[in-house]
């Protein structure tokens, strides 16, 4: 079984517990779920925009243990300090180790900040917690979801005010999955069936694909600041990262050298 269906299989059964512990009702009326979300779409298309989606991560599938020493507070806070223009919150605990918690840590932590939960989503009750923990942005990922569920969750999220961040990694997914629902369409460079990509070709093999109207997100495996400034060559505006700051001890400064040295 691939790493994907893998984690697939373990959400659906979490979803079905969380849903049996809460209702969508009651979560309706919890947390942020009133809150007014920011546009992450404005903030990558600022002049001024560095384009960084910064990401807490403390482990991966691929790469285990990055960095478990630091909280999301510190590092979240750090990287808004040198010029994040969105944060990636991962909420899956059993393959990433993140928490819901890690999420309304963060969003307390950064209230002017677009905010990404960067999860699995396979049900609508999780774009309903997702608002209630104060997200601002989810992912929908093209190979998790067929086309009529990416548009009724992508539809779901923007009736409550989020933007969908819709990740595809080639063009298969991307041709099925585009809709007016979405505005933001990233690439993932990371091959989920064998993790090889090091690199992002995928990113720019695909960039002419996608239609002038979306705004392009590269995601995953860009180690430099020079890949960022060939990633804006093909049309990039948003670059989402996470080990190559969350490896460091100062994931805030690791951020601050990759923009000086852009
Ligand atoms: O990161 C993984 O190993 C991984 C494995 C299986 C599914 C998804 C995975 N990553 C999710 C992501 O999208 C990345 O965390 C994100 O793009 C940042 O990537 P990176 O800069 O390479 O840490």
């Amino acid at each position: 079984m691939s790493i994907l269906a893998t984690i697939l299989e373990s959400k659906k059964k979490e979803v079905a517990e969380r849903k049996s512990r809460v209702s969508s009702k009651d979560l309706e009326k919890t947390g942020f779920f009133a809150r007014n979300c920011h546009a992450l779409s404005t903030s990558l298309v600022q002049p001024a925009s560095t384009g960084i989606i910064a990401e807490f991560k403390r482990k991966s599938p691929s790469k285990g243990v990055i960095n478990d020493a630091l909280t999301v507070e510190e590092v979240t806070q750090a990287y808004v300090a040198s010029g994040a223009a969105c944060l990636s919150v991962l909420t899956d605990y059993p393959f990433f180790g993140g928490t819901d918690q890690d999420f309304e840590l963060a969003r307390r932590a950064n209230p002017n900040t677009p905010i990404l939960r960067k999860d699995f989503m396979v049900d609508e009750y999780q774009i309903i917690e997702a608002k209630a923990m104060g997200a601002d942005v989810i992912l929908l990922i093209a190979a998790a979801l067929n086309p009529d569920e990416i548009k009724h969750l992508g539809n779901l999220a923007r009736s409550l005010g989020m933007e969908t961040l819709l990740e595809v990694h080639d063009e298969q997914e991307l041709d099925r999955s585009l809709g007016d629902f979405i505005s933001i369409v990233g690439v993932n460079n990371r091959n989920l069936k064998n993790f090889s990509e090091q690199n992002v070709e995928t990113s720019k093999r695909l960039a002419e694909r996608i239609p002038q109207s979306f705004i392009k997100v590269s995601e995953s495996c860009i180690s430099g600041p020079k890949t960022i400034s060939e990633l804006r060559e093909y049309g990039y505006r948003g670059f989402l990262i996470g080990e190559s700051f969350m490896k460091t001890d100062a994931p805030g400064k690791a951020l601050l050298e990759f923009l000086n040295q852009e």
